[in-house]
């Protein structure tokens, strides 16, 4: 589903990443590892075409990112870690928007179901501005439940703000898309809790990172 060659992500001078070779299956779920700076978020960034890699190819369903546009990429979801609702639209209407943005189904049917996966169906008229942290986290995760057909997920730091509760929903709706051959990578800085897959991890911190020669 995901493979890398030889890939290499830099900041600056500085290169984060060298020579990073991945092989993801569809089915699984693979945890992304490293310290804080190690260059996680560039790293999902770059493999969601949002960068550009200073060394080495990506694929992703047999497509370069860098060639396929549009196409390439109703072949991935990317959840960063800002949530990117608008304070002042009601929650159906902010994820809506995420929805139309990304050419998913909009109708009010499948927002609520969506909406209800994540456990926030409750608050669908309340305005974004009124939700605290991990409400807000569920609504910009219920897109996922939209997403059925984007094999790849993305995701940044997911789990951040969500209780206990929000955590085993997210974990059902991951382990859902990997039972129906979705792959998906993401990061946290807590140990998960997914028992289905278990996930693969990818750690960072097992490379040393490298400075441009000057
Ligand atoms: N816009 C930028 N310009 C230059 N350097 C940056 C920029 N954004 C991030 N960096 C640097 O790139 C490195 C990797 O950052 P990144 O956000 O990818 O790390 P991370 O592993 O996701 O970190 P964290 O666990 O803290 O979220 C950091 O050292 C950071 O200082």
């Amino acid at each position: 589903m995901l493979q890398t060659e030889g890939l290499a992500v830099q900041r600056g001078d500085r290169t984060l990443i060298a020579n990073l070779a991945i092989e993801l299956a569809p089915g699984s779920v693979t945890w992304l590892r490293g310290r804080n700076g190690r260059g996680k978020t560039s790293l999902l960034r770059l493999l969601a075409g949002l960068s550009t890699p200073a060394a080495g190819a990506i694929r992703i369903a047999g497509r370069s990112p860098h060639e396929g546009g549009a196409a390439w990429r109703r072949h991935l979801v990317y959840i960063g870690h800002q949530n990117a609702l608008k304070d002042d639209l009601s929650v159906t209407e902010a994820l809506r928007f995420l929805a139309q943005l990304h050419g998913l189904p909009s109708a009010e049917a499948p927002l609520h179901l969506a909406l209800q996966r994540m456990g926030i169906a409750d608050r669908r008229y309340a305005p974004v501005r009124t939700l605290s942290q991990g409400q807000r986290r569920r609504v910009a995760l219920a897109r996922l439940a939209l997403h059925r057909d984007s094999p790849l997920w993305l995701l940044d730091e997911p789990f951040d703000a969500l209780d206990v509760e929000g955590i085993a929903a997210l974990n059902s709706v991951i382990s859902e898309h990997a039972a129906r051959g979705g792959c998906v990578l993401l990061t946290s800085h807590q140990a998960l809790s997914l028992t289905s897959p278990v996930p693969a991890v990818l750690d960072l911190d097992a490379a040393v990172p490298r400075r441009r020669p000057a």
